[in-house]
């Protein structure tokens, strides 16, 4: 049976005069991917940023695992992202003066966790995301392909539920973008999780299993794609 995880109903932003927004309404199913697509300005990174929190909408509510977030207080929201959700930037936002291993150890310590506690679960991720060996190397001693492996292994360790992604291969060239593209997919939708993926690349957006097409801040095209690949492995 499908379970709704997210749901967006009738969100509207406005910016001056500038409507980034429309009363959109958006349901996403646990377990699956998504990509949600459209020109530049079109709504998308203000769509992610709401569905995750980051954002309250002008009007309109955002739900999450049965519980209306967009009326939450700011640290009752800041808490939910750091425990139920992840997320995987098109600059991975690593922190170069610590190590990959430290980079994804940073997440689950700041919900709490001793470094100690922390370093095995992240190194358990690096190794998934075919990391092995590489735990100690600094960010700048990866490549670009495999700093975003630590990116998204950090988004991930503190067992998210939903992986939010904006542009995650966005500075990658396409070998890269694909091996990235497996790595997102097989570690969160091939694994039970949810991913939302703001994308220009229909290469991306062809790999998720739904493909959601914004502009002017509404949905004009909404398709499901048999062939998503799940994260299979190609
Ligand atoms: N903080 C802000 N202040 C003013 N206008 C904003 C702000 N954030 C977004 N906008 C405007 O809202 C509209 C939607 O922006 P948004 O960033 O969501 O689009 P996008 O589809 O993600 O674009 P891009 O692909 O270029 O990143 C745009 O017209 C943008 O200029």
């Amino acid at each position: 049976m499908t379970h709704v995880i997210l749901q967006a109903d009738r969100l509207t932003q406005h910016y001056g005069s500038t409507r980034a927004l429309d009363a959109l309404s958006l349901g996403i199913v646990e377990g699956t991917s998504t990509a949600i697509m459209g020109a530049s300005g079109s709504g998308k990174t203000t769509l992610l940023h709401m569905l995750a929190g980051i954002l309250t909408p002008g009007s309109g509510t955002v739900t999450f695992a049965g519980q209306a977030i967009s009326g939450l207080p700011d640290s009752e929201r800041s808490r939910l992202r750091r425990e139920q959700f992840g997320f995987v930037f098109q600059q991975g936002l690593l922190i170069p003066e610590l190590t990959a291993v430290e980079n994804v150890a940073l997440a689950p310590m700041l919900n709490g966790a001793k470094k100690s506690d922390a370093i095995g679960p992240a190194a358990q991720w690096l190794q998934a995301l075919g990391l092995a060996g590489m735990e100690d190397r600094r960010i700048g001693q990866l490549s670009g392909g495999q700093a975003q492996r630590v990116a998204i292994a950090r988004a991930q360790v503190t067992g998210a539920r939903v992986i939010f992604a904006d542009e995650p291969t966005g500075a990658l060239d396409s070998n890269t973008s694909q091996d990235v593209m497996n790595a997102l997919l097989s570690s969160t939708s091939g694994n039970g999780r949810t991913l939302v993926v703001v994308t220009h690349d229909p290469n991306v957006a062809a790999r998720c299993q739904r493909v959601v097409t914004l502009s002017d801040g509404r949905i004009v095209a909404d398709t499901a794609h048999a062939a998503g690949s799940n994260g299979a492995q190609s």
